[in-house]
């Protein structure tokens, strides 16, 4: 599929907003959806509708089939070495929960240590505090430079035998900061830690192999990489997920019941209680589908080439920061302008039809590392292109003259 052809398959692209065309520059809040992932969903309600797994008759066959076709998709798509180390979870957040309060409180212990970085999504880092103030564990933040990068010496220097856990986002939403997490999960592992690796920005913008990296854990959303909402995925390595108890109890995730005792189902249905969200998982698999039909490097290409020239083009605008320069980035910019609230900034664009996000982006330490209230994102899909890029531009500069 050309590039030049993927913007006529997202319905939503061909919106007017405030009597201009969308130009959606959001994605990394969530993603537009394509029509083959509308249609895989709408096919699933017409003519698979079933609950999953426990009918013996040909409906439910179909749709258990459908579902966990999607799952062997994600495996695939991951590189995973079995359809037992992916999870359905609702999205990223309820992944790291999962692993924090069934991982976690297995194996953690007051003076454990738990390692993040300065630059992770609050769902990379109030789990741990939760933790914390349940086990009374230790959270250890590794600092990020003005480039708004992780220097793997700082980063050495803070590991010890008593990092249990890192956990650590593979690129930042707030900055677009791709980490060397192969690098990082290697040293890791010499101390004994686990490592757990938040994807929710990276799987939408690159190819992800779970076994290259080694991670024990790796954790990503459908929504943003052009899937339906409320459906996510962790993978984990099948020795760890066999080991953990389970997360919710329920429906599915069991073999048999007594008042008395309660075995448990193989993975990863130990770990999916209750009624999946079927027509989710469908639309994932479609979503899969859809990034692969294009190319994962190509996607990866087309989106650095549209990055660099965002960035030259935003670096001439007078009073205009990028916040976040690191030298590995994906398709994020943050940036901030001089004498103006990002809000205010927000607001002024969307009355061209621009859409971008004014926040702290679920990443207020960034904001605090940073010393701005919030900052002005664009973000970039696949169905991105040059021109929406001169529309960013325009709009700014129309936005500053009309502010400053
Ligand atoms: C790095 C990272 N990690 C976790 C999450 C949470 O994903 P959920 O699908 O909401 O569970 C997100 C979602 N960031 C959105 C909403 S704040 C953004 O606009 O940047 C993320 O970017």
């Amino acid at each position: 599929m050309k590039f030049s052809d993927i913007r006529d398959a997202f319905p939503i692209l061909k919106l007017q907003e405030n009597g201009q065309p969308l130009v959606y520059l959001d994605s990394g809040a969530t993603s537009q959806k394509p029509l083959k992932v509308i249609e895989a969903i709408d096919h699933y309600y017409r003519a698979e509708n079933a609950n999953v797994h426990r009918g013996v008759y040909g409906l439910s066959e179909r749709a258990t089939e459908s579902y966990e076709g999607a799952r062997e998709k994600v495996r695939h798509f991951l590189n995973a070495s079995s359809t037992k180390e992916i999870v359905f979870v609702r999205g990223t957040t309820e992944a790291i929960n999962l692993v924090a309060q069934t991982w976690g409180r297995e194996n953690l212990t007051a003076g454990d240590e738990v390692l993040i970085t300065e630059m992770e999504h609050h769902s990379n880092i109030v789990p741990w505090q939760l933790l914390r103030d349940q086990l009374g564990i230790k959270l250890v933040v590794v600092p990020i430079n003005d480039q708004g990068e992780i220097s793997l010496s700082d980063y050495e220097s803070l590991l010890s035998e008593k990092t249990k856990l890192v956990s650590v986002v593979h690129m930042s939403n707030a900055l677009g900061s791709i980490n060397p997490v192969k690098e990082m999960t290697t040293l890791a592992h010499k101390v004994g830690a686990k490592v757990l690796l938040d994807g929710a920005q990276a799987v939408p913008h690159m190819a992800v192999d779970v076994q290259s990296l080694d991670c024990d854990f790796y954790a990503f959303s459908a929504h943003k990489m052009y899937g339906p909402t409320g459906i996510g995925v962790l993978y984990g390595k099948e020795a760890l997920l066999e080991a953990m108890p389970p997360y919710q109890g329920g429906g599915d995730m069991i073999y048999s019941v007594t008042f008395d005792k309660t075995e448990y189902n193989e993975l990863p249905y130990k770990f999916e209680a209750g009624t999946p969200h079927i027509a989710g998982g469908i639309g994932l698999g479609a979503a899969i589908d859809f990034m692969l039909d294009i190319g994962l490097e190509n996607i990866a290409q087309y989106e650095n080439q549209l990055l660099t020239e965002a960035t030259e083009k935003l670096q001439q605008i007078e009073g205009l920061k990028i916040i976040g320069q690191a030298a590995n980035k994906g398709g994020v910019i943050s940036f901030v302008i001089e004498g103006v609230h990002p809000h205010d900034m927000a607001t002024l664009m969307d009355q061209d039809g621009i859409a971008v996000r004014a926040s702290h982006h679920c990443a207020m330490p960034v904001m605090q590392r940073f010393n701005v209230p919030a900052t002005i994102r664009a973000s970039l899909g696949v169905y991105n292109n040059s021109e929406d890029i001169d529309r960013l531009i325009a709009s700014i500069k129309e936005a500053i003259d009309m502010l400053v």
